[in-house]
């Protein structure tokens, strides 16, 4: 039986590739404040064109002065000065005349020739009195500082942020709120991504019912579809889905039809040791793989390019049908792949907490238990059967039970990774 590693190095043979190619192929460009830009990852390093923030402002609403009109401290008394014009924010920089304490927003143009600002509560009177903008008469009055700023105090100096010419994203950078945000501050109208890899979503089984079709004897819903469908598109996959029944012509027929606009082919079902195994008997021929992995569940998978017929191929991964097996497969073997390309961490946070209770687990198999975690930090897993997908809804967790293990006592360190976003 194959390993899970061994596994994984062939998925990565296969698909590395396809991910590669789109990693390289031409950007899309998505407007800045398009609803479907969060998520994505830049396709190629973005570079700023203006240093941020653009120009020295004031990070407090106060008065913009000059250190050299302040005398060396301690200051006897008090200092006055005369008042000067005003800057709001989004005036443009007033020149600043010496003498004068000027009342200055914050997010405003420091004055030319300002070099600090003194908040408003330090100032005598503390708050603000008539106020002349740039083209008023020229202010009345002045007011007064019982100490001397700091060089520079309280002014946010152009570029501090990001100087102008900087790198504001890497390629393939997931584009978090604040990396969209950054980009939006830098004036970026428009942002290159990577292209979403294509998955053509197969469901088979002559059981398997659409939602909405009455339950005839012997059939269930289809949940794999959707499952696996919002799986996918939550890495980062446009995902088109189809169901088809057991017929191995119908398959071949949609895998000719439809896999020259896919970039991969995700099947669930029919690939085990039953009379009726649509996907082995459909794509076995066409140059998919298929093997038994000392997984469970998981336990069968298929894998390999399918030959197109205009010469193309297409990789194509083959879950099995049990709706626990085809979404752990999913979480093994295909979603980290998605995530590296989508600029997201590839694998889950894993950590080792202690167990509950006491385990057993077939020592030929790598085990994945579903569990949840107590208040104390202990595991407790469910059973591992994996037609139980209320139980996988419900889980916060998957516990690894690693080849060669067969049983852990309550208590021992168990590698858990956290599944419950
Ligand atoms: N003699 C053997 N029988 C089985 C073996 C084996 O080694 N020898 N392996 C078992 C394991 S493990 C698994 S997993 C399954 C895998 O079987 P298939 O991939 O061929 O899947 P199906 O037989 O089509 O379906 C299995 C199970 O899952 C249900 N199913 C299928 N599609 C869906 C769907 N879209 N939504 C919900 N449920 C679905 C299906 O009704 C079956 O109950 O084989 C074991 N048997
Ligand atoms: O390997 Mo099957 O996937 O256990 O149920």
């Amino acid at each position: 039986m194959r390993t899970v590693a061994e596994h994984t190095r062939v998925v990565h043979a296969l698909l590395d590739p396809v991910f590669a190619r789109l990693a390289a192929a031409p950007a899309e460009h998505l407007p800045i404040d398009d609803p479907a830009l969060a998520g994505r990852a830049t396709a190629t390093s973005l570079v700023s064109e203006i240093p941020l923030p653009p120009f020295d402002n004031s990070q407090m609403d106060g008065y913009a002065v000059r250190l050299a009109d302040f005398p060396p401290p301690p200051i006897e008394g008090a200092l006055e000065l005369r008042l000067g014009r005003t800057t709001a924010a989004g005036d443009p920089p007033i020149e600043h005349e010496p003498g004068t304490a000027a009342p200055v927003m914050t997010g405003a143009a420091i004055p030319i020739g300002a070099d600090a600002v003194i908040p408003i509560e330090l100032a005598d009177p503390p708050r603000f009195g008539e106020l002349r903008r740039a083209g008023d008469p020229a202010p009345q009055g002045s007011v007064r500082f019982v100490a001397a700023p700091a060089p520079a105090e309280f002014v946010r100096t152009a570029g501090s942020d990001l100087p102008a010419g900087a790198i504001l994203l890497d390629a393939g950078v997931r584009l978090t709120p604040s990396r969209i945000g950054l980009l939006a501050n830098a004036g970026v109208r428009s942002v290159p991504v990577r292209p979403k890899p294509r998955i053509l979503l197969v469901s088979t089984g002559d059981e398997v019912s659409a939602p909405g079709e009455p339950l005839a004897p012997g059939r269930i819903y289809d949940a794999n579809t959707p499952l696996l469908a919002s799986a996918l598109r939550g890495a980062g996959a446009d995902v088109e889905v189809c169901r088809v029944s057991d017929s191995p012509d119908a398959l071949r027929r949609l895998v000719v039809e439809e896999g020259s606009t896919a970039d991969v082919l995700v099947t669930s079902g029919g690939i085990s040791a039953g009379a009726y195994e649509v996907v082995r008997e459909a794509l076995a021929g066409l140059g998919a793989e298929f093997t038994g992995l000392a997984l469970q569940p998981g336990g069968p998978q298929g894998c390999g390019g399918l030959a197109l017929p205009g010469g193309g191929s297409l990789p194509a991964l083959c879950f099995p049908g049990n709706p626990v097996s085809s979404a752990l497969s999913a979480e093994l073997f295909l979603l980290p792949l998605l995530r590296a390309h989508a600029g997201r961490p590839a694998l889950r946070p894993s950590e080792h907490l202690p167990l509950a209770h006491a385990v057993d687990s077939p020592p030929q198999k790598h085990q994945l238990r579903r569990g949840r975690v107590d208040e104390a930090g202990r595991v407790h897993v469910t059973p591992p059967s994996s037609h139980l997908l209320a139980d996988l809804a419900s889980a916060e967790v998957l516990a690894h039970l690693p080849v060669g293990v067969d049983h852990l006592p309550a208590g021992a360190p168990i590698e858990i990774w956290r599944i419950d976003d």
